[in-house]
């Protein structure tokens, strides 16, 4: 499906392409409320701003109800939580929810702590257009067996699949499994985003990120979401490797990433995409 040039398999697409979506993404540049953990809060906004679209970090429950309905999508990283931000994250899917707006869910470490999958659990009841996680959380997400215990997967993608493909039913909401090779349900259909590279898991708060990324490639995409999700994997794991070109190592590659994300155009992705239905 969406990508513009053959797949892995040799199909070829006649969807909607990634570049498509990514132009949608930026004549729209949508509004996007992100309740984010204390890492990763300046890497998401700027890659948001580099991407196209426009950040909002708010994650105050006295304000949310006021903001929400004023974005046009919201992301949700229980990264480090606290109960002050779980009201928060809580009130604003709420009022997404009810102002019909898309919502994505980022599970960081799910499994880790009680406390943090009893607020997964909470959060899942609030409907998610998307959810976004490594595979260990998602294994963890969906109540499977998993050997993750902090924010880096200790999983192999394929491990989740199953666990994600049950989840996404159980909920109505698209899946993305990332790693090495990214994974993507909507419970019926399910593609892999051979995009990316290994630099991208050596640099905090990409995943989260990347998340926020889903979330504005949504926010301008009712009709198919999974599409949507799919397309801002690609661009976001095609940005990670022509950011390697160039870098000498975590730090410079952060910094490329960003400025790989700005200089992306919708040609230069429906290229680069490497995008196979499964
Ligand atoms: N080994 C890898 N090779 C290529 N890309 C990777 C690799 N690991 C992660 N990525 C990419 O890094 C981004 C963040 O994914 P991931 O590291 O799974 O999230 P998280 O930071 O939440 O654990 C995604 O675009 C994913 O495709
Ligand atoms: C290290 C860490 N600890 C709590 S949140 C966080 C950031 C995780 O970021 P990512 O999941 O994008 O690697
Ligand atoms: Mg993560």
């Amino acid at each position: 499906m969406p990508s513009a040039k053959e797949t892995p398999t040799g199909a070829r697409s006649t969807e909607r392409t990634p570049g498509v979506h990514l132009a949608a993404m930026r004549e729209r540049a949508p509004l996007v409320q992100c309740i984010t953990n204390f890492v990763a809060m300046n890497t998401a906004a700027n890659v948001l701003l580099a991407a196209g679209a426009s950040p909002a970090m708010l994650h105050a429950a006295e304000e949310t109800l006021e903001f929400t309905p004023l974005a046009q999508a919201l992301s949700i990283n229980i990264g480090t939580p606290s109960p002050h931000w779980a009201a928060g994250m809580k009130a604003a899917a709420g009022a997404a929810r009810a102002a019909g707006l898309p919502w994505v869910l980022d599970p960081v470490a799910v499994g880790a702590t009680s406390y943090r999958q009893a607020l997964c659990g909470d959060l899942l009841a609030l409907e998610p257009a998307v959810i976004r996680g490594n595979a260990s959380e998602i294994l963890a997400l969906a109540g499977a067996a998993t050997r993750g215990k902090g924010a880096d997967s200790a999983d192999p993608v394929e491990a989740a699949e199953a666990a994600a493909r049950a989840l996404a039913q159980r909920s109505w909401a698209v899946v993305a499994v990332t790693g090495p090779v990214d994974y993507v349900t909507d419970g019926t259909r399910a593609w892999r985003v051979h995009n990316g590279d290994p630099m991208m898991p050596k640099v905090t708060a990409l995943g989260c990120s990347l998340t926020a990324l889903v979330a504005a490639f949504v926010a301008v995409e009712a009709a198919d979401r999974a599409e949507a999700t799919v397309a801002a994997l690609a661009c976001f794991g095609l940005a990670g490797e022509i950011a390697a070109r160039g870098a000498s190592g975590p730090g410079s590659f952060a910094v490329a990433l960003i400025d790989a994300l700005h200089a992306m155009t919708p040609e230069a992705l429906d290229l680069g995409a490497r995008v196979e239905p499964s």
